[in-house]
C-alpha cells in the first residue's frame, strides 16, 4: 500500500508517485509519412492506440500535400485523440520519404524513434515487439525483417517480390551490414542514433532505408531484427516507381564506394 505523503496530491492533481512513474517511462515518436493515404490512416492510429496502450508516445504524421484530402482526416483524427498525441507536420508538396523522416524527427519529443509505413503494410500489432525486443537487449536499432523464418510477405505480385529480393540479394552481397532486410522501413531507433545516422544520410527516396541501416552498422550500433510480414496494402496504390529503382541503384554504388 502506498503511504499518504505519497499519495498526496501535486500540481494539476498528479500524485508524487505517479509523476516519478512518467518521468521513468520511456517515450516512443511514431513518425508515419503519408501521401494519399486517406483511407487506411484513420485505421492505423487506431491500431497503434489499441497495441501501445501501456507505453507513453505521440504519432507524428508528415503529409506532403496529399490532393485526396488526407490532411481532413488527420484533423478529425486529431479531435479523437487529441493534437498533443496526433501531430500534423505537413510540407507543401511530395519532397520524398528520407527527408519526410528528416521532417518527423524536428518536431519529435521521444527517447525513441519509430518509423512504419500508413497503408496497414506494417500491422501495428507489431510495436509492442520491437519495444520489448529493445528493452531486453539494450540495441540501438531494432528493425522489422521479411526475410527470416516467421517473416514475410503476402500479396506483392512475382515483378514487387522479386525486386525487393533482388535489392536485397544484392546489397548484402555487396555491402555485407549483417542485416537481412535492408529495404523495410517499419523501424525502432535510439534518438540519439537516428539523429546521429541521419545527418550523415544524403538519400532522399525510398534508399534511405538501406542507406540508414548500412551507415548505422557501419558505425558499429547495435542492431537487432524482429520479424515481421508484410502484407501489401489493400487502398490506394504504391508510389514506389521506376525512378526510386535508378535511384537505390545508384545508392547502392554510392554507399560502396563512401562505406
Ligand atoms: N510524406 C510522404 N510520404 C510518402 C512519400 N512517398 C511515399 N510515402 C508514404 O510512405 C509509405 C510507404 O509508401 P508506399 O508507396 O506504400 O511504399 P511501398 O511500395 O509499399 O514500399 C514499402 O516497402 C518497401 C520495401 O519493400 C520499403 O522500402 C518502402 O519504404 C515501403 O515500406 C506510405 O505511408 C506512403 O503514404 C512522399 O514522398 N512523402
Ligand atoms: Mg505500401
Amino acid at each position: 500500500m502506498a503511504k499518504l505523503e505519497e499519495i498526496e496530491t501535486e500540481e494539476h492533481g498528479e500524485t508524487t508517485m505517479s509523476i516519478k512513474m512518467r518521468r521513468k517511462k520511456k517515450k516512443y515518436s511514431i513518425i508515419i509519412p503519408t501521401y494519399n493515404e486517406r483511407l487506411n490512416i484513420a485505421l492505423v492510429i487506431y491500431l497503434v492506440f489499441k497495441h501501445l496502450q501501456d507505453f507513453e508516445f505521440e504519432v507524428i504524421i508528415v503529409d506532403d500535400g496529399s490532393p485526396d484530402g488526407t490532411q481532413d482526416v488527420i484533423k478529425q483524427l486529431q479531435n479523437v485523440y487529441g493534437e498533443d498525441r496526433v501531430l500534423l507536420r505537413a510540407r507543401p508538396k511530395k519532397l520524398g520519404l528520407g527527408t519526410a523522416y528528416y521532417h518527423g524527427l524536428k518536431h519529435a519529443s521521444g527517447d525513441f524513434i519509430i518509423i512504419m509505413d500508413a497503408d496497414l503494410s506494417h500491422h501495428p500489432k507489431y510495436l509492442p515487439s520491437f519495444i520489448r525486443k529493445q528493452m531486453e537487449t539494450g540495441a540501438s536499432i531494432v528493425t522489422g525483417t521479411r526475410y527470416v523464418r516467421n517473416g514475410g510477405v503476402h500479396g506483392w505480385n512475382l515483378i514487387r517480390k522479386l525486386t525487393s529480393r533482388g535489392a536485397n540479394v544484392l546489397a548484402q552481397t555487396l555491402l555485407w551490414p549483417g542485416v537481412s532486410d535492408l529495404t523495410g522501413s517499419f523501424r525502432l531507433y535510439e534518438r540519439k542514433a537516428f539523429e546521429d545516422i541521419i545527418s550523415s544520410v544524403v538519400s532522399k527516396g525510398y534508399v534511405f532505408q538501406m542507406e540508414m541501416i548500412v551507415r548505422a552498422s557501419r558505425k558499429g550500433y547495435h542492431i537487432e531484427e524482429v520479424p515481421i510480414t508484410f502484407v501489401d496494402r489493400v487502398y490506394g496504390s504504391s508510389k514506389l516507381g521506376g525512378s526510386e529503382i535508378l535511384e537505390y541503384l545508384k545508392g547502392l554504388v554510392y554507399l560502396l564506394i563512401t562505406t
